[in-house]
């Protein structure tokens, strides 16, 4: 069985996860693959943090130049968020002929076209689906299963954060900031929630989810974004004595004036099924 070798930078909610799963469904994932996973280090910025005790035969460094000079090396999973620091890291893994799994919609929504032509100049492969809405396969499924069909709108929950935070204040009565705490605790919040809660990371997915619909690249400034800081309790109630529901929704569509761009809270019917994803659940409606 051939075994493949994995250097992972970054060992945090996401990376830890990573770990976690690949030990947990090790046999399952060798049976359906083929294949066996292991991995070789992670990378991580402070080595005296305690970790979680599954973590503790995975070796650890500080130095991604251990990673990238390693040639037994197949594959970089990038999981330690940033812009700059994750751009540097995967354009020098890319260029060592490693194929790079990543997470980070930032980096992906600004740079995911430059990224995947210099891994396509070093003939390895780029991979971030767990970049838009969480365990839905969407990137692959518009990659492939749309590929001969003219998207006309993608609507969707797209951060768990804030849908966690709605819900809860919905159901549990949570003030807003009681709500973030939670999110936060629960470790669905980014490290800095400003980009959960200011519509941002959702705003990033949005953008990568219509390069992969329409193959457009759009900008950030091109999206017309609103978070929901600014609700209350009192919205999230009048919402539903009406028989709807706010959900902070990001919009794609296409319009005979072009493409609509929006992240905002909106209100949704109590009957549609969007309105039925519940805490830190996404959901992505696709229509074609
Ligand atoms: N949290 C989530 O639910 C999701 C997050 N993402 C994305 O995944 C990425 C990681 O998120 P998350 O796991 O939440 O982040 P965390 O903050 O939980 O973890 C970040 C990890 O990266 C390490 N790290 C940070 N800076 C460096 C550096 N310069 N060199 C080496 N290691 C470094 C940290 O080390 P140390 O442990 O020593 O501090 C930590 O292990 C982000 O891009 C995020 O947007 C995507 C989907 C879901
Ligand atoms: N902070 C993000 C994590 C996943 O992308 C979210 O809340 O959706």
């Amino acid at each position: 069985m051939k075994n493949v070798r994995i250097g992972i930078v970054g060992l945090g909610t996401v990376g830890s996860g990573v770990v976690r799963i690949l030990k947990e469904q090790q046999a399952l994932i060798a049976q359906q693959t083929g294949l066996s996973f292991e991995i070789v280090k992670a990378i991580i910025a402070n080595p005296d943090r305690e970790r979680a005790s599954y973590l503790k035969d995975v070796a650890l460094g500080t130095d991604i130049t251990q990673l990238l000079q390693d040639e037994s090396i197949d594959i970089i999973v990038e999981v330690m968020g940033s812009v700059a620091a994750a751009k540097d890291l995967i354009e020098q893994a890319l260029a060592a002929h490693k194929n790079v799994v990543t997470a980070n919609k930032d980096l992906i929504a600004q740079y995911g076209q430059e990224l995947a032509e210099l891994a396509m100049a070093n003939n390895v492969a780029l991979r971030y689906e767990a970049s838009v809405a969480g365990g839905i396969p969407i990137l692959q499924i518009l990659r492939t299963a749309y590929k001969a069909d003219q998207v006309h709108t993608i609507a969707g929950i797209l951060n768990g954060t804030t849908n966690f935070i709605l819900t809860q204040m919905d159901e549990q009565g949570l003030t807003y900031d009681q709500a973030l705490k939670a999110a936060k605790e629960k470790g669905f919040a980014e490290s800095d929630p400003t980009n959960d809660v200011d519509g941002f990371d959702a705003a990033y997915k949005l953008a990568i989810l219509t390069k992969m619909a329409f193959g457009l690249s759009v900008p950030q400034s091109a999206i017309d974004i609103t978070g929901i800081r600014e609700l209350a309790i009192d919205d999230v109630k009048a919402a539903r004595a009406a028989g709807y529901e706010l959900k902070l929704i990001g919009l794609s569509d296409l319009t005979d004036e072009g493409l609509r761009l929006a992240v905002a809270p909106m209100v949704v019917h109590e009957n549609q099924p969007i309105a039925q994803i519940r805490n830190e659940h996404n959901a992505v409606l696709v229509k074609s």
